[in-house]
């Protein structure tokens, strides 16, 4: 079964169209990066995978899940760590975890336990009893994903994971991601082209609401000629950046 699959999936807003008739699929286990410029539609794509955006025409299934006619089964296996962190301020890092377990119907003392590892693996033990407002941006993005995760999700949405890290936060959350590998699908959003080629095993780019490229970064490379993502990217969307 595939993780995540689209066939001629469409979103128009009045004369807009966000996204333009995508098919793909992405399969279970896989680590996916989508990759576009501002405005390309993988916010809107996301959004219509996750079935909080109806599809204006076509279709997509999140593990066999249709997301239009079972949104219900499609919101209990997948789980997003959006791009503003979903983290209540005032709540301490703890709090926060098994807020949200209890959310996803955890009994009190799975709740703290999910929590607990949670903490572990993400490195947080320490800053357990803290307000989560307290923590730097890479804790709180740390924070923000381990909600995500513990409701162990089949799938997960991660929107600009790295947004504002520095460097070592960021290699450090990458290494965090990367030991989900394998274990659950993963869909990631992100600008930083050197983060998809760092951890996603295939990359699809979108301009336009199109997806104008989707392979290895080798592949991608091979049939635009270019000799970097980075080349190949810019390739891809000149159309866009001129329109
Ligand atoms: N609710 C909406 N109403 C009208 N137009 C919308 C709406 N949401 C998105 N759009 C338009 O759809 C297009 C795709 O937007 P989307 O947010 O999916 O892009 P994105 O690739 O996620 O961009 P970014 O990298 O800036 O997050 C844009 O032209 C945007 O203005």
């Amino acid at each position: 079964m595939n993780g995540v699959e689209a066939s001629g999936l469409t979103k128009r807003y009045k004369e807009r169209t966000a996204v333009d008739a995508l098919s793909f699929a992405i399969g279970e286990g896989e680590m996916f990066a989508l990759l576009g410029q501002n405005g390309a539609g993988k916010t809107t794509t996301i959004k219509m995978l996750c079935g909080l955006v109806r599809p204006t025409a076509g279709e997509a299934r999140v593990m066999g899940h249709d997301v239009v006619r079972e949104t219900a089964a499609v919101k209990a296996i997948l789980n997003v760590s959006p791009q503003e962190t979903a983290v209540a301020a005032k709540l301490t890092v703890r709090e926060n975890l098994e807020l949200i377990a209890r959310i996803y119907g955890l009994s009190r003392a799975e709740a703290k336990a999910r929590a607990e590892e949670m903490l572990r693996v993400f490195a947080l033990t320490e800053r357990a009893g803290d307000r989560a407002k307290k923590l730097s941006g890479g804790m709180q993005r740390r924070l923000s994903i381990a909600m995500a995760l513990i409701s162990r999700p089949a799938v997960l949405f991660l929107d600009e994971p790295t947004l504002g890290l520095d460097v070592r936060a960021r290699r450090a959350l990458w290494k965090l991601i990367e030991e989900l590998k394998g274990r659950i699908t993963i869909v990631l959003t992100t600008h930083y082209l050197e983060e998809a080629e760092a951890l996603a095993d295939r990359i699809g780019i979108l301009s336009g609401g199109r997806m104008k490229a989707l392979g290895t970064a080798a592949e991608i490379e091979a049939a635009t000629g270019t000799a970097s993502l980075e080349e190949a990217f810019l390739a891809l969307t000149e159309e866009e950046a001129t329109a």
